[in-house]
């Protein structure tokens, strides 16, 4: 990345105070531009969700791994439930979503308490065999008795497809039948997943992050308390594909030393420890043995860090001096935190990160783990909360005594209630993939870069005022 007329800004810029400028391009379509990450975590779009409880659980993993992204689990969730999680990740099917399996006796109440859980919303009913005999979606479960059986609501008039179908060639069987969406079989007739025309056309349009085994990929992260080693340990058994050694202070003795520690346990997955935000911090934990350096102190969205301690860095600069000091080491750095629109994902690859974090945007998404609540104007929310929030800090005290849990909650820097609000068109998290993704690739073509790598070498980025960054903006009434 160069600055446009090579000036040097006279203080830390973060992304809305950039813009990119066209170049002279040989890439002839979006589609043509590749964009897996060359850091070893095998992304094929360059997006990792953020090692948040309110965020990043099982179902969240499933769906963006599905699309080539990777979710962190959080340290705060009890191994042997990472480990479960794993597991169930590994197992799913790389095209069909889970379905949600109900029975025909169970009751529309029931089946309204789970379609939330999934934007496909539509339930498969099957029978003792785990045949599909009806479909329910929330059409057919309005204006009737929640106690009534599905069996008398559900619709019978089943499209079925076959679990080993060419995206391409289901897309185009629900379109011809003009359906939104079918369950698949497998040879025996057995639910296999569901598929919906847009999961389809996805499809053909990702790749999934997969291992080297073929099953989608997760990673999880651990703190730098207790006996890291231990933990590290029980993670890698379990199969995860990239380990994140997280604190708010990455430069800090304790984080080296846990680095140390677990690349003594020589891990034959990515290792990234976080967070720092200068050259020395990369320095630091790359000779420790960190492959990839998270960086962001404070951007994050449910973070009160700056206003608590003044510490932190505008987001643009400091990933841009990061990823310039690990590429001396031949490493990588990931921008973690404070993205709110998909140019902010094109500025931080621009800045030359391999992969960028968003955490509270993917909040209000079908995905999260929160329950769907709606506000006093019936507006669908999830709620989220910062990992260093008092409502985080005492989930992961629980365990300690009464002083110790007491002392801790002093040090509280990050939000314990936000309310994030799905987005009407894009309520789903796919549907915010498809609109960054859409973004990043286009911001690509306009650099004239094919790759990831291309990108961060050949983007032109300006520095420009409040009023430069509000012209960008579209708008949706008259002006006055
Ligand atoms: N990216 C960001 O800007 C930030 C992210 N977070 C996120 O919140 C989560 C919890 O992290 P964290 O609060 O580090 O909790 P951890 O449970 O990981 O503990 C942090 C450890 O570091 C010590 N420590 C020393 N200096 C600091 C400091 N300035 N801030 C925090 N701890 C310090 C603490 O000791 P002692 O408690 O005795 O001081 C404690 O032993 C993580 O997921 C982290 O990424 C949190 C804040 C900022
Ligand atoms: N200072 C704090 N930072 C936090 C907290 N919880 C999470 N985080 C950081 O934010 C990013 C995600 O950023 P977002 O803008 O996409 O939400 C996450 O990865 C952490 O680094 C917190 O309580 N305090
Ligand atoms: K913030």
């Amino acid at each position: 990345m160069r600055f446009l007329n090579d000036i040097q800004p006279p203080y830390d810029l973060t992304y809305d105070d950039v813009f990119m400028v066209p170049s002279r391009s040989a890439v002839g379509s979006r589609q043509g531009v590749d964009l897996s990450s060359p850091d070893g975590t095998g992304t094929t779009i360059p997006l990792v969700v953020a090692n948040m409880t309110a965020i990043a659980g099982r179902r969240m993993a499933e769906t963006v791994a599905r699309r080539g992204g990777l979710v962190v689990i959080p340290q705060d969730i009890p191994i042997e439930v990472v480990a479960e999680v794993v597991s169930w990740v590994k197992s799913r099917h790389l095209v069909l979503d889970t379905p949600i399996v109900l029975a025909p006796h169970q009751t529309v109440a029931d089946a309204l308490s789970l379609l939330p859980k999934r934007a496909h919303n539509a339930g498969v009913v099957v029978d003792e065999e785990r045949r599909p005999v009806g479909v329910v979606t929330d059409a057919d479960l309005t204006g009737v008795d929640r106690f009534t059986q599905l069996d008398e609501v559900m619709s019978k008039d089943l499209l079925l497809l076959d679990a080993g179908m060419d995206p391409r060639e289901a897309f185009n069987t629900l379109d011809g039948a003009n359906r939104r969406y079918a369950p698949a079989v497998d040879a025996e007739g057995r639910l296999a997943g569901i598929l919906t025309r847009k999961g389809a056309l996805r499809a053909t349009l990702y790749t999934p992050a997969t291992d080297a085994q073929g099953r989608l990929r997760v990673a999880a992260a651990v703190g730098i308390n207790g006996d890291v080693a231990g933990k590290a340990k029980q993670l890698l058994e379990a199969g995860v594909d990239t380990l994140v050694i997280d604190t708010a202070h990455g430069h800090q003795e304790s984080m080296i030393n846990a680095v140390r520690l677990v690349r003594g346990l020589d891990p034959q997955v990515p290792v990234v420890a976080g967070n720092i935000v200068s050259a020395e911090g990369v320095r630091d934990l790359i000779e420790a043995g960190a492959d990839i350096v998270k960086v962001g102190v404070g951007p994050g969205a449910m973070c009160t860090t700056r206003m608590m301690t003044g510490v932190g860095r505008p987001q643009f600069s400091a990933v841009l001096e990061c990823a310039a000091e690990a590429k001396k080491y031949g490493k990588h750095v990931w921008a973690d935190g404070g993205v709110r629109h998909p140019r902010d994902v094109a500025m931080a690859l621009a800045a030359g990160a391999s992969n960028v974090m968003i955490g509270s945007w993917f909040a209000g998404t079908y995905e999260s783990p929160g329950d769907l609540q709606h506000d006093a104007n019936g507006r669908p929310y999830k709620e989220s909360f910062g990992m260093a929030s008092a409502r985080a800090v005492r989930n992961r005290t629980s365990e300690e005594s009464a002083y110790d849990r007491a002392r801790k909650a002093l040090f509280e820097e990050g939000i314990s209630t936000s309310r994030m609000f799905l987005d009407p068109e894009r309520p789903g998290v796919e549907d915010l993939i498809d609109s960054v993704i859409a973004g990043v690739r286009s911001s690509c073509t306009y650099a004239g870069a094919a790759s990831l790598e291309e990108f961060a070498e050949k983007a032109v980025v300006g520095v420009q005022s409040a009023a430069g960054y509000a012209e960008g903006k579209p708008l949706h009434a008259s002006w006055n």
